[in-house]
């Protein structure tokens, strides 16, 4: 949908829910919110029974799943070269590289015109001479599995019929991923062969491989290279390991990938990447790639300039439903997502809208992170316009069109605390485009009260809003 439409949209939505809140005042309010404000928060027995296990080796596969595109950003990478003195390179065509001719055709059949922000800085650094080593952070979608790929494409001599490039990631699917983008690239390069060393494939002992890129996860890739010798880790010219956060998150990859890289010669070329850096990931990354160059592009920041913020105040979540339902005609002129704090409530919410005659898609949890992409899909392809899911399924989901968010509950984290950052993400915009949205957050119970102005507070203190921006509208 043209942008122009959809700024119409949310105009039209606004103007809806502003005059359905001047038809109520709810005098509850400021009880509530003298109570609320500065009150501990209650454990009133809301506790979070959080059956959604944060996954995010499943939250990344899902992103992989449904985007289709570079992620566009505007920020400034930024380099921290183990020589500071060597010239930076940067390149602003594919050209630029001196490709081999068959890559630089698979690079075009995919559709990439020019390197990507990261791409400038890390492509012409990976395919230095002599080789440099890397630890590379950029949100997912930014181009860091196209680069390194286009590295060991590179990297590897078609002539020797051995692995000389090894890849390390956290599961077998997103391995599989990876393998994708390999034989993509790699499409008009076929002398250059590609294997999984992944759990359910199966070689006879005393196997050789031949294929010059080895691709899989940590155990399995450790085994080959120790135990079964398919793979003689001396020989390995690049050693990537992606995903280096979700890595660290499953109990036992991090050893096996120290084991693995302890095995490679001091010559190797280590890349590291990863969407996220928080101070365990960068220990780790530390032990895994010696010596490292580092570029690091920052998420944009999220701004809540262009979003207007609401609130409703229910008594129980019938009510809540009741006032969703009053919206409901305003909320569905563009596309709307709902985020309920459990598994339960969601189901019972979309059960609840489709017996009232709308139609709703739900992402829950249980389901198969295919059957999850497929639902995004539908929904981005504007198939349904309301989506309903949980704070943690949807967490890390980015479904940029959304321009009303509804906080059937608020986000918390695990012990009950406001999760703000899950709030900003949710309903922020990167302020690129001026895109603009609405924002309604159901209030239920001093509790919720008192964690939507924690929230509002946190925004505040990081000049994310005014102290004007929220707002009471509605009751039911
Ligand atoms: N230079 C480019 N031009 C156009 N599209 C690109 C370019 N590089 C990558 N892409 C595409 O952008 C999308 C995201 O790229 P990629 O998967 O490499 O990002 P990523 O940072 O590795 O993401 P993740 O962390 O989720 O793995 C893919 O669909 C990819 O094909």
């Amino acid at each position: 949908m043209a942008s122009d439409s959809w700024a119409q949209a949310v105009d039209e939505q606004e103007a809806a829910a502003e005059s359905i809140g001047s038809l109520q005042i709810n005098e509850k309010d400021d009880k509530l919110k003298a109570a609320a404000n500065g009150a501990k928060t209650e454990g009133d027995g809301e506790k979070k029974e959080d059956e959604d296990k944060e996954d995010k080796a499943a939250q990344s596969l899902l992103n992989k799943l449904i985007r289709s595109n570079l992620v566009n950003t505007t920020n400034q990478v930024e380099v921290l070269q183990r020589d500071p003195s060597s010239p930076l390179y940067s390149v602003k065509s594919f050209e630029e590289l001196r490709l081999k001719p068959q890559l630089l055709q698979g690079v075009y059949a995919m559709g990439f015109n020019r390197p990507s922000k990261i791409q400038e800085t890390a492509l012409p650094m990976m395919l230095a001479e002599p080789p440099q080593n890397l630890i590379a952070q950029s949100q997912s979608g930014t181009g860091k599995t196209a680069a390194f790929v286009l590295a060991m494409l590179s990297h590897v001599d078609p002539e020797n019929k051995w692995p000389q490039c090894l890849c390390v990631s956290p599961t077998y699917e997103l391995a599989l991923q990876t393998g994708k983008v390999i034989e993509q690239m790699g499409k008009f390069y076929p002398e250059v062969q590609l294997v999984y060393a992944i759990r359910g494939n199966k070689l006879e002992r005393g196997t050789r491989l031949q294929e010059q890129i080895v691709i899989g996860t940590p155990g399995t890739v450790l085994d080959w290279c120790q135990k079964l010798k398919f793979i003689e880790p001396k020989r390995i010219k690049v050693f990537v390991l992606d995903e280096a956060d979700v890595m660290i998150a499953t109990q036992g990859h991090q050893d096996q990938s120290i084991r693995i890289q302890r095995m490679l010669p001091k010559t190797c070329q280590m890349l590291l990447f990863s969407a996220t850096f928080e101070d365990t990931v960068w220990n780790f990354a530390k032990r895994i790639v010696p010596d490292p160059n580092i570029i690091k592009l920052k998420r944009e920041e999220e701004t809540l300039d262009t979003i207007k913020q609401y609130y409703v105040i229910c008594n129980s979540k019938e009510e809540k439903f009741q006032a969703l339902c009053n919206i409901y005609g305003a909320i569905t002129i563009a596309q709307a997502m709902i985020f309920c704090h459990t598994r339960k409530t969601a189901g019972w919410l979309a059960g609840e809208l489709s017996r009232e005659g709308h139609q709703v898609a739900l992402l829950s949890g249980e389901m198969q992170v295919e059957q999850r992409a497929a639902v995004i899909e539908r929904f981005r392809d504007g198939k349904e316009k309301v989506l309903v899911t949980t704070n943690v399924c949807a967490r890390g989901i980015d479904v940029e069109q959304v321009s009303v968010v509804i906080n059937f509950d608020l986000p918390v984290d695990k012990d009950g605390n406001p999760d703000n950052e899950t709030y900003l993400h949710r309903i922020g915009r990167t302020g690129r485009f001026g895109k603009r949205g609405l924002a309604i957050n159901m209030v239920d119970s001093r509790f919720s009260m008192n964690i939507l102005n924690r929230i509002q507070d946190y925004c505040l203190s990081k000049e994310r809003v005014d102290s004007e921006s929220l707002k009471q509208v509605v009751s039911c």
